[in-house]
């Protein structure tokens, strides 16, 4: 309920109580009034509060005398937004506008979202991570750090939200394809919960961004006086897990019904991080799992287009961090659906880190051992201590090629060249994030292969214009999987993230794309809401399979029911009316 509390603080409730009225007309009930409703950014309206608003919750006076509605505020909020040049403006005039008024800001998103995504998420995200501490205005999320982790529990108090039930956390040890990002990953949690309401359709309400501030081991932030992190160097080994420990215990009490997000997690802290707590509470590594998942939907589609199978090709992965090897998880398990083994599975691929191909005379770190071979049943030879990219893509035979190494241009004309002599149609997918990270540029891949190759990167590119046909360019980013995969689980109340659930959203990804854009490998990225519902419907019938699930009554749905279902629960930014409590109204 929405009493003050008795020290008469800020009432502790959520700041955004939804309720149903007798007809299931949905309200808001107003827990502060007057000059506070123009300052929380989940209640304020802006000009949309209506005159007979203005005069119940004490605002007459407050605010300019025209009554607008959301459509009017969001064609005049892109006006100025297209007046603003730089990516990095136009990312701090959208954060700014979410942190006024959060209902403008998600209208304004969805109505763009193709135009605004790049700046809210990839490329331009990555570079608001570099200035966060410039950048930074108001505060949103929780930010633990080692200066209150002690008080993890009482920090949650803090947050003035009831019912969370998404979180996406960061320790910023491996933002994108960028490093350590120290105090400023806070940004990435934020930008992929904006996506996970516009395309995932989580109320605002129910989402906290997350900056778990182990330090940093960047000499320039430390240095930096105006850096806004903790100044030492990163937590590791015992005292590293004692604060995660704690954060996630403080979480488990405070929103027993939140699933986690780990995000951008540095190699070996993403795998003990996935393991050490996916039992414990629902989460899952975006990094490992959800890429894992969108490149395996992708690769899919590029088989049917050449009309071969995953079991028929080769694939070789530049990159061993947590993105490369749960990529290469996820190959596994899809040519393991398609009748191999195991054994024959990961004989069909090659993973290289900065040395070269993961071989198992090296001496390798536990979570690259799975994918390394043994280098006398190889069956080709190489000059130095590994084999280099191109000497792998030449030996193994490769049909796909796969990025996740943060290395720009490290897929060159001559790697390319080496893929095409293997296949007629070599799937080249450059993913590293954000653009300035990407393995080779798609025109170009597109040119050294005579328009042949099936490519899709990362961040956004414009399509291609080549000898007169133009590509479009499939973004590969884990964006088509976490907001279904995230919406699915809270929907059914999943106790787990299982593999299984990870592994049907990519199956859902791909015949989504299948079905709907028989010639592409991925949807346009304004279809995100549309490709997340099937996702989210897809992981909800796997819950069930799994026997994970702990929302009653799902039981009994066919797909269609279920698709209702979601699309009922689907968020959508509408300025609810203010209304006085109704008696015997319901909660939503
Ligand atoms: O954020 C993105 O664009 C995709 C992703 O998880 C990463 O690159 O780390
Ligand atoms: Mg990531």
């Amino acid at each position: 309920m929405t009493t003050a509390n008795t020290e008469g603080r800020l009432p502790v409730t959520t700041h955004y109580d939804v309720r149903r009225d007798a007809e299931g007309h949905r309200y808001l009930e107003p827990f502060v009034k007057g000059f506070d409703l123009t300052r929380i950014p989940l209640l304020n309206k802006g000009t949309a509060f209506t005159h007979e608003e203005r005069e119940k919750l004490g605002l007459d006076g407050l605010i300019a005398p025209q009554v607008d509605s959301l459509n009017t505020l969001v064609d005049r909020l892109y006006r100025d937004y297209v007046q603003v040049q730089k990516p990095l403006d136009k990312h701090v005039f959208l954060r700014h506008l979410q942190d006024r008024n959060e209902v403008l800001f998600y209208a304004l998103l969805a109505a763009h979202v193709e135009e605004m995504l790049p700046i809210v998420y990839t490329p331009t995200v990555g570079q608001a991570v570099q200035e966060f501490s410039k950048i930074y205005r108001v505060p949103r999320g929780l930010m633990l750090s080692t200066d209150n982790i002690e008080r993890a529990e009482q920090a949650l108090g803090n947050v003035p939200l009831n019912d969370v039930r998404i979180i996406v956390a960061t320790d910023s040890s491996a933002i994108l394809g960028i490093g350590d990002q120290g105090f400023g990953g806070m940004g990435i949690s934020i930008g992929k919960l904006s996506l996970y309401v516009v395309a995932g359709g989580v109320g605002p309400d129910k989402t906290l961004p997350v900056e778990l501030d182990v330090g940093t081991n960047r000499q320039d932030l430390l240095d930096d006086p105006d850096y806004l992190g903790v100044h030492h160097k990163r937590l590791t080994g015992d005292e590293y897990l004692a604060f995660v420990d704690r954060f996630v215990e403080a979480t488990r009490k405070r929103y027993p019904k939140a699933i986690i997000q780990w995000e951008d997690f540095s190699r070996d802290a993403a795998f003990t991080v996935l393991e050490r707590y996916r039992k414990v509470v629902p989460s899952f590594n975006d990094d490992i799992q959800g890429t894992g998942a969108v490149v395996l939907a992708g690769v899919l589609n590029a088989c049917r287009l050449k009309g071969e199978r995953l079991r028929d090709q080769r694939i070789v992965l530049h990159g061993a961090g947590a993105g490369g090897i749960g990529v290469t998880d996820a190959l596994r398990r899809g040519l393991m659906r398609e009748g191999l083994s195991d054994e024959e599975a990961r004989s069909r691929l090659f993973v290289l880190d900065q040395t070269g191909l993961l071989l198992s005379d090296r001496n390798l770190e536990a979570y690259k051992r799975t994918y390394a071979h043994d280098p006398a049943s190889l069956g080709f030879s190489y000059a130095g201590r590994a084999p280099s990219l191109l000497e792998t893509v030449q030996g193994a035979g490769a049909t796909i090629l796969v990025g996740l190494s943060g290395v720009s241009g490290a897929f060159s004309e001559d790697v390319v060249k080496a893929v095409h002599a293997n296949t007629a149609q070599p799937i080249v997918f450059p993913l590293s994030n954000p653009t300035a990270n990407c393995e080779a540029l798609p025109g170009d891949v597109l040119r050294w292969t005579d328009g042949e190759a099936l490519v899709s990167t990362g961040s956004p590119f414009a399509p291609v214009e080549l000898n007169g046909k133009t590509y479009p360019i499939g973004q590969g980013n884990n964006a088509f999987i976490f907001p279904g995969l995230g919406f699915g689980a809270i929907l059914a109340g999943a106790r787990e993230i299982t593999d299984e659930m990870v592994l049907e959203a990519a199956y859902a990804l791909a015949d989504y794309t299948a079905r709907t854009h028989p010639d592409r490998l991925y949807p346009p990225v304004d279809e995100l809401p549309a490709a997340s519902i099937e996702v989210a419907v897809r992981v909800i019938q796997q819950t069930l399979r799994d026997g994970v699930a702990q929302e009653k009554g799902l039981d009994g749905l066919d797909e269609a029911a279920l698709t209702d279902l979601v699309r009922a629960k689907f968020w959508v930014p509408k300025y609810l009316p203010f209304r006085a409590p109704a008696p015997g109204g319901g909660q939503a």
